[in-house]
């Protein structure tokens, strides 16, 4: 059981681009900013914290205010005193295994631990703690406190209790917890979006298309697709009465002969001069502000749409 709102508090170690991207959805849901500790190694790290805070929120908006924020200067006051504890440290082993090694002295015994790293997964991060059935992998999309999605990744000693009570956290706050089964590479999120990047790399560099025409191939095709019904979805409905099963009845040859020929560049390979002066032409400097205020009217729609509780509980009724 989670404790009660009112006295639920929540520790974040690291406030990077991830730290405070949290930072700033719990601040939107805790009943005070009190209920809120941030603790980072960076020099002055109160000063930056308060300054950069406010740009993980839209323009115009009111922020809620962080006069009560919680700044601590150790970890073991960082931690004592949490229910929740999320690192978003730099993604490197040694610094994610000496800090889990170091919170499990000072944390409470019931407190949730959770890491937002990319990759490395709990059952290698866990190795110095005493109880490693606390640590769970809680892998967000950037920036989380607009992208919906938590990959909860268990090491094979995480226990069901520690998933369970982090999926109706993340439930109750309307967010898309799903629990990935098995410690794969780059969990599943990162592998999908690689795979396609990968693809689109071998594009690019055999001269197909641009960087920016590849971009507008899927902006405006599989992402608003894939944004309204995922890939399985998509094809189960394009194969019509029978399914997914008619999709690769009718089609199933044209998508071996994409498979065949699919591009296996590999990094290092000689085709990033190119692309990565592309992608610099293209764009320049992305303007994330506008990217997150037209991303957050499109799960706003998505949400009256379609519920994001469906979502969050896949084996709720559709
Ligand atoms: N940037 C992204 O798009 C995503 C990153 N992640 C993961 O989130 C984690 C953090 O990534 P970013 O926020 O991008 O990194 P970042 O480099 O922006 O932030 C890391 C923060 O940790 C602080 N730090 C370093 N050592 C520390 C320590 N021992 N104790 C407390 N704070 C410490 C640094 O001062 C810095 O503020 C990584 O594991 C990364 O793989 C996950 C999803 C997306
Ligand atoms: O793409 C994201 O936001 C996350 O899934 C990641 O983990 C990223 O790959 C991150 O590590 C770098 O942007």
């Amino acid at each position: 059981m989670m404790e009660p709102e009112k006295e639920l508090r929540i520790t974040l170690i690291g406030a990077g681009t991830i730290g405070l991207s949290f930072a700033a959805f719990h601040l939107s849901h805790l009943p005070a900013s009190s209920h809120l500790t941030i603790y980072d190694t960076r020099p002055n790290a109160e000063q930056y914290i308060r300054d950069n805070l406010q740009n993980f929120y839209p323009k115009n908006s009111s922020p809620p205010s962080i006069t009560d924020l919680q700044i601590a200067t150790t970890l073991p006051d960082a931690v004592s005193n949490a229910h929740i504890i999320q690192e978003s440290g730099p993604e490197n082993l040694q610094i994610k295994q000496d800090l889990w090694a170091e919170v499990e002295k000072h944390a409470k015994k019931d407190a949730l631990l959770w890491s937002s790293t990319s990759g490395i997964p709990a059952s290698q991060q866990a190795q110095r703690m005493q109880n490693k059935t606390r640590l769970l992998v809680v892998h967000p999309y950037n920036p989380p406190h607009i992208m919906p999605l938590l990959e909860l990744v268990p090491s094979p000693s995480t226990s069901e209790e520690v998933i369970q009570r982090t999926q109706d956290f993340w439930r109750a706050r309307n967010r898309v917890p799903i629990h990935i089964h098995q410690e794969t590479t780059g969990f599943v999120a990162n592998r999908l979006a690689f795979a396609l990047l990968r693809e689109a790399i071998h594009l690019v560099d055999a001269g197909v298309v641009s960087v920016a025409e590849l971009d507008g191939i899927v902006e405006s095709s599989m992402g608003p697709r894939w944004a309204v019904a995922g890939p399985f979805k998509s094809y189960h409905a394009g194969g019509g009465p029978a399914g997914l099963e008619g999709f690769f009845k009718n089609i199933g040859e044209t998508v071996q002969g994409c498979w065949s020929d699919a591009g296996n560049v590999n990094v290092g390979d000689g085709w990033e001069g190119k692309v990565f002066r592309q992608a610099r032409e293209a764009y320049g400097t992305v303007d994330v502000a506008e990217r997150d205020r037209i991303t957050r009217r499109l799960l706003d729609v998505l949400e009256e749409e379609k519920g994001r509780k469906t979502l969050a509980n896949p084996s709720a009724s559709q």
